[in-house]
């Protein structure tokens, strides 16, 4: 098998190798913090070894589930937020065909927002269809997921009865305490659990990543391997990858690139990158620092944000995630007339535009003083995308280490649902 490659060549006019390598002096002891279990937040490490202590019978119970889910429904709601959807969000976005939502998908999300209208939507969706739910949270107390939850229970117990609707939920969970422990213990939901050292944005690779990606029918063995491999890389000198780049962008933050962007050239990965702002948002967003995380699906957002991202204030920096391998192939056709001039293109492969487009906003994007890393992914299977996270996550350990934040908490994220529940209302909150 091959292996994700790293590209900073492109960054080298912006920042030099000495400043790297102060930053990579930074991200071995940061890493070495990690490996023993001395950094800040080291109670949530459970993440670093965990894709190679997945059991066979985790993963069997786990396909079990998905398979009984699958035989049994014609849709599965996975109900969730945060790192409790956007994991398994990313895969099976990656890997769907990108009309399948057209030909009857089989999962669903919700949970993941309070719009009424997307819950009433959902709801008329579901109605006189065999559905089942997949109700994901860490606490078991979050506003979004329960109030979706709540109606979406209702409605299968409205349609099913209260023993089919019993068969049809899944819960994944703390192992002992929170509202959907309590609630799943005495409904009789099969439950999973979510460890207590792995914390939400970092557990894609437990129960809350790889149950909706079974149940969405794709290869949660090779997902698990790609990052077994990995891990089992970053032992030796293979962490050179993730502390390479944590170093590079922490070289960058310092000399005021404040603002990373994640580029696709492929909008499968748009939600990788939705997965990866919050696993670096949450975990250095804070004590007032920290590389603002965002992104962009191109060739489509070079017609929007193109612009800016060429010439706008110069504080942003690109990582690009490029894939090597289509999945399919396509080529331009040779059209008689040729009006729309595009002769000069007929019998290459779509892909080699694209890769062009890629090339070329990368020179003019240097060139424009955004400095540029590439992320290189032999091809978009869930091997590679196991890969993928696991990169990613360390990467993000040594890179919170760097920054000397603790990494694995998000102490912000409780200010806008205190000043929510003091609004509506919820006892206790009154005073605030
Ligand atoms: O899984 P849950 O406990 O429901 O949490 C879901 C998400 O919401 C929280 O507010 C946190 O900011 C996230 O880190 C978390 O992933």
């Amino acid at each position: 098998m091959d292996r994700i490659k790293l590209d900073y060549s492109k960054v080298l006019s912006f920042v030099g190798e000495e400043e790297i390598t102060v930053q990579r002096e930074k991200a071995t002891k940061a890493l070495k913090d990690l490996e023993d279990g001395t950094c800040k937040g080291s109670d949530f490490l459970g993440w670093l070894d965990l894709p190679v202590h997945i059991t066979d019978d985790e993963l069997n119970r786990i396909s079990a589930c998905a398979n009984k889910l699958r035989e049994q429904t014609d849709v599965v709601v996975i109900v969730g937020i945060g790192g409790s959807y956007l994991g398994a969000k990313a895969v099976i976005e990656a890997m769907s065909g990108s009309f399948d939502a057209y030909s009857g998908t089989k999962v669903v999300f919700a949970g993941n927002n309070v719009s009424e209208d997307y819950l009433y939507e959902l709801q008329a969706f579901l109605k006189d269809k065999k559905f089942g739910i997949c109700v994901i949270s860490k606490s078991g107390t979050t506003t979004e997921p329960a109030v979706a939850f709540r109606l979406l229970k209702d409605q299968l117990i409205e349609q099913e009865g209260v023993a089919v609707a019993r068969e049809r939920i899944v819960a994944i969970t703390d192992e002992k305490k929170g509202a959907l422990r309590t609630m799943s213990d005495r409904e009789g939901y099969e439950t999973f659990v979510i460890p207590d050292n792995v914390g939400g944005r970092y557990s894609v690779l437990t129960p809350v990543g790889l149950l909706p990606v079974a149940i969405a029918g794709f290869d949660v063995r090779a997902l698990v391997k790609g990052a077994v491999d990995m891990r089992a890389y970053s032992k030796g000198n293979g962490a050179e990858l993730s502390a390479t780049y944590a170093a590079v962008r922490n070289a960058l933050y310092e000399k005021g690139y404040v603002i990373e962007i994640t580029v696709n050239f492929n909008p499968k990965l748009h939600y990788v990158a939705e997965w990866w702002k919050q696993l670096y948002g949450e975990s250095e967003g804070k004590e007032n620092k920290g590389i603002f995380p965002a992104s962009v699906d191109f060739t489509t957002d070079l017609h929007s944000m193109g612009q800016y991202i060429q010439e706008g204030r110069r504080n942003l920096f690109e990582t690009v995630l490029s894939i090597d391998k289509t999945k399919y192939s396509l080529q331009v056709p040779c059209d008689a007339h040729d009006l729309d001039k595009l002769n000069y293109l007929a019998g290459k492969c779509v892909d080699e535009v694209n890769k062009m487009a890629e090339l070329g906003t990368q020179l003019a994007h240097v060139d424009g003083g955004v400095p540029n890393i590439r992320v290189i992914i032999p091809e978009l299977t869930e091997y590679y995308l196991g890969q993928l996270f696991y990169f990613y996550e360390l990467a993000c350990g040594i890179s919170g280490g760097i920054l000397g934040v603790n990494t694995f908490d998000q102490p912000g994220v409780e200010a806008y649902k205190n000043n929510m529940f003091m609004l509506l209302g919820k006892p206790g909150y009154e005073k605030k």
